[in-house]
């Protein structure tokens, strides 16, 4: 098993973004689960939960984790998908095999980077958020619903910190026993 530093957290709290910058920041790869889903499916995420449903999208995030978790060579930096920590054993492969940190950012910030032009078109669970007769409060009902269902796994992580400027993050990192 490996010791990477994982990023969890809901869709738009920038695990993809803080992911690259702390990879930089510590000299690591960079891994995004979504990304190397993408590339072994050869489909996008939206194709993929249009073909197999979201159950075969959880089929592949767990395999491709699983794989993540136990490949051999240097610890990456690797952000997950929003709902990766919340489906089969995944939460415990995670603290297996590295550093997980929550970031956990206000609803309200989510809201306002989501309500953004393609945000939902990338991200099949949010898809119907944008068709509704009130997109944001539908948005922002789904945050919460999504919220609330997640936050007993999110809760985990060994930090949770609400994200940043990347030496900030990392010296919270670091005081929470993390060793780049
Ligand atoms: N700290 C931040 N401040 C403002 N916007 C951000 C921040 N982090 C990410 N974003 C923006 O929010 C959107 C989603 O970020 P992303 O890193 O893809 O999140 P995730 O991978 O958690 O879904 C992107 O448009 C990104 O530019
Ligand atoms: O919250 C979720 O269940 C999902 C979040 C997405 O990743 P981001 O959190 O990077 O948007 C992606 O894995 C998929 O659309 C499902
Ligand atoms: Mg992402």
């Amino acid at each position: 098993m490996s010791n990477h530093l994982y990023l969890i957290g809901l869709p738009a709290s920038g695990k993809t973004t803080l992911g690259r910058q702390l990879a930089a920041h510590y000299g690591r790869g960079f891994l995004d689960l979504d990304h190397r889903i993408v590339a072994e499916a050869g489909q996008t995420i939206p194709e993929i939960f249009a073909s197999e449903g979201e159950a075969g999208f959880r089929q592949r995030e767990a395999a491709a984790l699983a794989a993540v978790a136990s490949q051999p060579g240097q610890p990456l930096v690797v952000a997950t998908g929003g709902g990766t920590p919340c489906f089969f054993d995944n939460l415990a492969v995670l603290h297996a095999s590295g550093f997980v940190l929550w970031l956990d950012v206000p609803p309200h910030e989510l809201l306002r980077r989501l309500a953004r032009r393609n945000q939902a078109a990338t991200r099949p669970l949010l898809a119907a958020t944008a068709t509704a007769a009130t997109p944001q409060q539908a948005l922002a009902e789904w945050l919460a619903r999504t919220l609330e269902a997640r936050s007993g796994f999110y809760a985990q992580a060994r930090l949770r910190h609400p994200g940043g400027e990347v030496a900030e993050v990392a010296a919270a990192l670091e005081a929470a026993g993390f060793r780049p």
